[in-house]
């Protein structure tokens, strides 16, 4: 039987799971089927391999155990694997879910659970006999290759290390001669790379387009290993909003409540106890009552779990202390009564007067105290029999009018015109149900809605009511939500795209928003704020930026660019976060067991200048020394590129330039102070005048639009473009890109992933892939162009190669 898989329920089902939010992508280790898929990417059915129910054959045992030993299966057929946010790459008990995904999508009704069960233990164990037995054929004994035997402990060990020792695991020279030797070996036949996976991602892009790239898995012959890398992208980083704020379990059902008056009183004290002791040696006994017990005190308690005041009555009265007890045993206390309140709620009693400000997690304020317990007879025993029955009644408790204001409602505030989205925002970041329709007004109160991310923590944003001209003279609900405004650390500026509903153009909006807020309170205006245009999916074209601000475009209510919002939120951490994280998992390729799990990033940052250097070294003729080289980008491939490739060639002097000129003078202090570069490193602060006249330009940026053109250029300049790596990204201009022969690591990544050559019409004009070029040695690769481009996506077998010789020269070491 052929089990057919129906596109649109694979695809239901792949997006249910993505719903759950719990993942941010799902690849399908479809690992044996790298051709078929590639074939089959526009057709309507994707098809599993041929598996005969009542008789497995030879041939598809073979074709499971490929998947098996592929994506390293111990018990399962197909695995799922998880990126999450920071990607902590992680499995999925994959043979449940996959059982059940082909229970549902598989076109045979008659198929239930339980027979997928069978047939799951079915499959297992056949594939373990058949591994067995080419493990024997093959002279193996145990489930490891030898070479790696024993090997796992010390990969536990490498996971452990930081990146600096990984750094200094890796030589440009080694990697670089290693690299062109696997791109030697490859004999024209290259790995798809990104192109199967292309489905998937598609999927992934309509649920959260927040840019995830995986390379599938890579075969290395000659160094009997396969390895995966997963890999995340964050290119929202360009939008900071700075923001430690974070709260936990924000779900109230009460009513938003921010400002309440009530009337607190603390316990009575207890009266003391009046008990008499008999004993023969004294005629009227010995008093023994012990003291009153304290009344108890109210107490308000600062609790993140806790977003308004609604929660509190009117009046609270905190219990008495109870009756001292005899053998001078003091009474009982009142139990304090505690009353969970925000975080930044300010306690003011009926004068006016600061009691207190509850700014801290379970910080305290007693608000009524309770009365001291009156004292025991016991303390009147020297008093004789007249006043043995003596004791204290307990004072009273305290009694107040209290009131309790919030000051910090969010950490966040949204504000933007009626209708500009702010509730759909809220909804779509958290699990808030704040009221959305179409008109203005809609929402009356801020509403708090808490963005959970994966690492637990949280940020409060409250959707504050819409605002309108005017408003800091109090038309429309003027200053009762300014005064919201003021609590929120920062600002959120939504703007809205819709031709109908918005009142006037985006500009024009943001500059009417501000000026009421600066109308208001000139303060304001030292918030920390950003700037969302809501609505995108609603226009054809969009500007990036407006009035000097970045702006990130989103649709709240398609979910477009929802998690880069998220992440916006998050940025004073993301911006600490590399914008690329990757994961290489390695493995052994006959049994297809993990050797070991490598940080991808200095791999990442390594392996794609080793490329460079490579590409470079073959597509400049090899006598040209003391050549202008031009790095435009400062970070971490910008780094890792000067170092490469002045491994392979001299250079007259290396021109620096980045949007941000400080940037460009950290890398080079990082590069004459730690690796020593001699060649002159000189800063620019044009891009063009950087170009001109140079003979080798790299782009490491993570623009959106050209940073360089060709009108800029000399004739025979070698470009060298690693950036643009989204098929809607570009660093180079049409007239760069029609005027040159164009090469690339992998041209089926690049005729389906770059920007630059899609967008210029490109994808018949690639020549041919980078291990063509180290294979035929010096020729003319100009020809009658006027530059060379060569175009780096990066490939798994480029990360595979690279984490084998990180690991060998560790374990070696
Ligand atoms: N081909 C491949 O195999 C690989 C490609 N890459 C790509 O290389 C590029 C650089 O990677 P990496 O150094 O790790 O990235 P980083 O995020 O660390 O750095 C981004 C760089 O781009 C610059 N930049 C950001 N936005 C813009 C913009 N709008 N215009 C001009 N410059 C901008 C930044 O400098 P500043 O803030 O000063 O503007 C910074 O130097 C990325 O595009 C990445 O996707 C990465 C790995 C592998
Ligand atoms: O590591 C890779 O390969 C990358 N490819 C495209 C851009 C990001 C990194
Ligand atoms: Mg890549």
């Amino acid at each position: 039987m052929e089990w057919q898989l129906n596109i649109s329920k694979l695809n239901k089902f792949l997006s249910a799971v993505l719903n759950t939010g719990q993942f941010d992508i799902l690849k399908l280790g479809f690992a044996n089927l790298n051709e078929d898929l590639s074939e089959l990417a526009n057709e309507e059915q994707l098809y599993m391999p041929s598996i005969d129910l009542d008789e497995l054959n030879e041939m598809s045992v073979s074709s499971l155990l490929r998947i098996k030993t592929r994506v390293h299966l111990p018990t399962d057929i197909v695995r799922f694997y998880a990126s999450t946010e920071g990607s902590v790459a992680y499995r999925l008990s994959s043979g449940f879910i996959f059982l059940q995904a082909l229970y549902e999508i598989l076109e045979d009704d008659t198929l239930n659970r339980e027979s997928l069960n069978e047939l799951q233990s079915d499959l297992v164990r056949r594939v373990t006999n058949y591994s067995q037995e080419i493990l024997q054929k093959s002279n193996r004994t145990g489930g490891q290759v030898p070479e790696f035997k024993s090997s796992l402990e010390q990969t536990a060990i490498m996971c452990a290390e930081r990146n600096t020792d990984y750094e200094k695991l890796i030589k440009p020279k080694e990697l670089i001669s290693t690299l062109e030797g696997v791109l030697g070996s490859l004999d024209g036949k290259i790995t798809p790379d990104i192109q199967p996976l292309r489905h998937f991602m598609e999927i992934t892009r309509e649920t959260g387009p927040s840019g995830y790239f995986a390379s599938m898995p890579a075969h290395i012959p000659s160094l009997k290993c396969f390895g995966v890398k997963i890999l995340t992208l964050y290119p929202s980083k360009f939008i900071c909003l700075p923001i430690t704020i974070q709260m936990k379990n924000l779900a109230s059902k009460s009513k938003f409540v921010d400002w309440v008056r009530l009337s607190v009183t603390g316990g009575n004290g207890g009266p003391g106890g009046t008990m008499v002791q008999w004993s023969i040696d004294t005629k009227y006994g010995v008093p023994c009552g012990g003291d009153g017990g304290r009344g108890g005190d109210v107490r308000m308690l600062a609790s993140r779990s806790v977003s308004n005041l609604g929660e509190l009555k009117t009046g609270y009265k905190a219990p008495d202390g109870r009756l001292g007890k005899k053998n001078r045993i003091p009474g009982t206390h009142g139990e304090h009564i505690l009353l969970p309140v925000p975080l930044g709620t300010v306690v003011k009693d009926g004068y006016g007067n600061i009691m207190g400000d509850l700014l801290k997690e379970d910080s305290e304020l007693v608000v009524a105290r309770g009365g001291d317990g009156g004292m025991g007879n016991h303390n009147y025993s020297v008093l004789g029999k007249k006043y043995r029955f003596e004791r204290g009644l307990g004072d009273l408790g305290e009694n107040r009018w209290i009131e309790a204001e919030m000051k910090t409602i969010a950490a966040v505030g949204l504000v933007g015109f009626p209708n500009a989205g702010k509730s759909t925002l809220l909804r779509a970041i958290s699990r808030a149900r704040p009221k959305v329709a179409s008109y203005p007004f809609t929402t009356l109160r801020p509403y708090l809605g808490a963005v959970e991310y994966l690492d637990q923590s949280q940020i409060i944003v409250a959707d504050i009511p819409g605002l309108i001209q005017g408003a800091h003279l109090n038309k429309g609900l003027g200053h009762s939500f300014l005064r919201h405004i003021e609590r929120c650390t920062a600002l959120v500026y939504v703007l809205d795209l819709d031709q109908v509903t918005m009142k006037c153009s985006p500009g024009e909006q943001l500059m009417h928003l501000r000026e009421e807020l600066r109308l208001y309170q000139p303060e304001f205006m030292n918030k920390i704020v950003a700037v969302v245009a809501n609505k995108v999916d609603l226009v054809d074209e969009w500007e990036y930026s407006l009035e000097g601000e970045n702006v990130l475009a989103i649709s709240a209510e398609n979910g477009l660019y929802i998690d880069e919002f998220r992440i916006l939120l998050k940025s004073n951490e993301a911006t600490s976060y590399p914008s690329h994280s990757s994961t290489v998992l390695l493995y052994e390729n006959v049994t297809g067991q993990l050797i070991t799990q490598l940080d991808g990033d200095p791999i990442t940052n390594n392996r794609t200048a080793a490329i460079s250097a490579i590409a470079m070294k073959h597509l400049t003729s090899k006598e040209s020394n003391n050549l202008v080289l031009v790095v435009l980008g400062s970070s971490n491939q910008a780094k890792s590129h000067v170092r490469y490739l002045t491994a392979v060639k001299d250079f007259k002097e290396i021109r620096m330039w980045s949007r941000n000129a400080d940037n460009v003078n950290k890398c080079i202090s990082y590069l004459q102070q730690t690796h020593n570069i001699n060649t002159p490193l000189i800063p620019y602060s044009s891009a063009e005048e950087a170009c001109t006249d140079a003979d080798v330009i790299v782009t490491v940026t993570l623009s959106k639009d050209p940073v360089v053109k060709g009108s800029w250029l000399k004739q025979g300049a070698v470009i060298i473009c690693v950036g643009a790596c989204r098929p809607d990204w570009r660093e180079l201009d049409d007239e760069l890109m029609l005027n040159s022969a164009i090469y690339a690591d992998s041209v089926q990544s690049a005729k389906a992933e770059s920007g630059d050559i899609i967008l210029s019409g490109s994808t018949d004009r690639i020549e041919c892939d980078l291990c063509h070029i180290v294979k035929e040695g010096e020729r003319d690769w100009r020809g009658d162009n006027k530059f060379i481009l060569f175009k780096s996506l990066g490939m798994a077998i480029q990360d595979v190669a690279s984490a084998h010789l990180i690991y060998s020269n560790y374990i070696s070491k």
